[in-house]
């Protein structure tokens, strides 16, 4: 089965920490990712070459696979090259900055999309607006992703997950919409697939320790 046929109606864990982490390393994300597949998910994604590398011999589901390089910009998977050596791990689906915003290699989405295509593998855009969605759309992204919305300056953070734009992608577009993006719970990611979503993306409300005892430390302040 492809695997975008593979992931249908069902839950990606993103499994990243971030530098600086106590739990950025490599053997430390592949027991992450391993447990997430324990517990059901129907894909994995993750970041950086040395993750997904100890992540693949052991992860049998599709890989999204993504390079983040800085932190502000276009820092998803930037350039051709990125794209290039996160498709050699072996992932089946590359995400990638799929904003309309200039790449630091001066490389267009189309060429990235090329270039992961001459891989073997699918190109997946990490936009913040519909107007990202369907240029990344005309230039032959294989999934549209809502990762972006509320990272960019013409997209305003919404305190939830940006359902608005997963429903007005799947009205526009004929592509596979994944909801990702500040989806903290089962009744947001269930809302995500009523509003089209084709799969679910949660990242920090399952694999990040630190955001979510900082959840639970500030629900449990004591009250004046
Ligand atoms: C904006 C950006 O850099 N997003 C990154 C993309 O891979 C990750 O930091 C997020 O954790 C991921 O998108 C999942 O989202 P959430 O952790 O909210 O479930």
């Amino acid at each position: 089965m492809n695997p975008i046929d593979r992931i249908r109606g069902g839950l990606v864990v993103s499994v990243q920490a971030y530098p600086g982490e106590p739990m950025r390393h490599p053997d430390t994300m592949r027991r992450v990712a391993e447990s997430a597949v324990r517990g059901g998910a129907a894909g994995i994604r993750a970041q950086g070459i040395d993750d997904l590398r100890a992540m693949r011999p052991v992860i049998d589901l599709p890989l999204m696979g993504l390079w983040k390089d800085g932190d502000s910009g276009v820092f998803i998977t930037p350039t051709v090259i990125h794209a290039v050596e996160v498709a050699r791990t072996g992932c089946e689906i590359v995400a990638v900055d799929g904003t309309r915003r200039p790449r630091p290699d001066g490389s267009s989405l189309a060429e990235t999309v090329a270039a992961v295509h001459r891989e073997g593998a699918l190109l997946m855009a990490d936009c913040a607006t519909l107007a990202d969605g369907v240029a990344a759309a005309e230039v032959g992204a294989d999934l549209i992703g809502t990762t972006l919305s509320g990272y960019t300056p013409d997209s305003p953070r919404t305190p939830g997950p940006d359902l608005d734009l997963v429903a007005a992608l799947v009205r526009e577009l004929g592509l596979p919409v994944v909801a990702e993006g500040r989806i903290h719970t089962p009744d947001q990611a269930g809302a995500a697939l009523d509003a089209g979503a084709h799969a679910v993306v949660v990242g920090t409300a399952i694999t990040h320790p630190a955001t979510i005892t900082s959840w639970f430390v500030d629900a449990t302040r004591v009250r004046p």
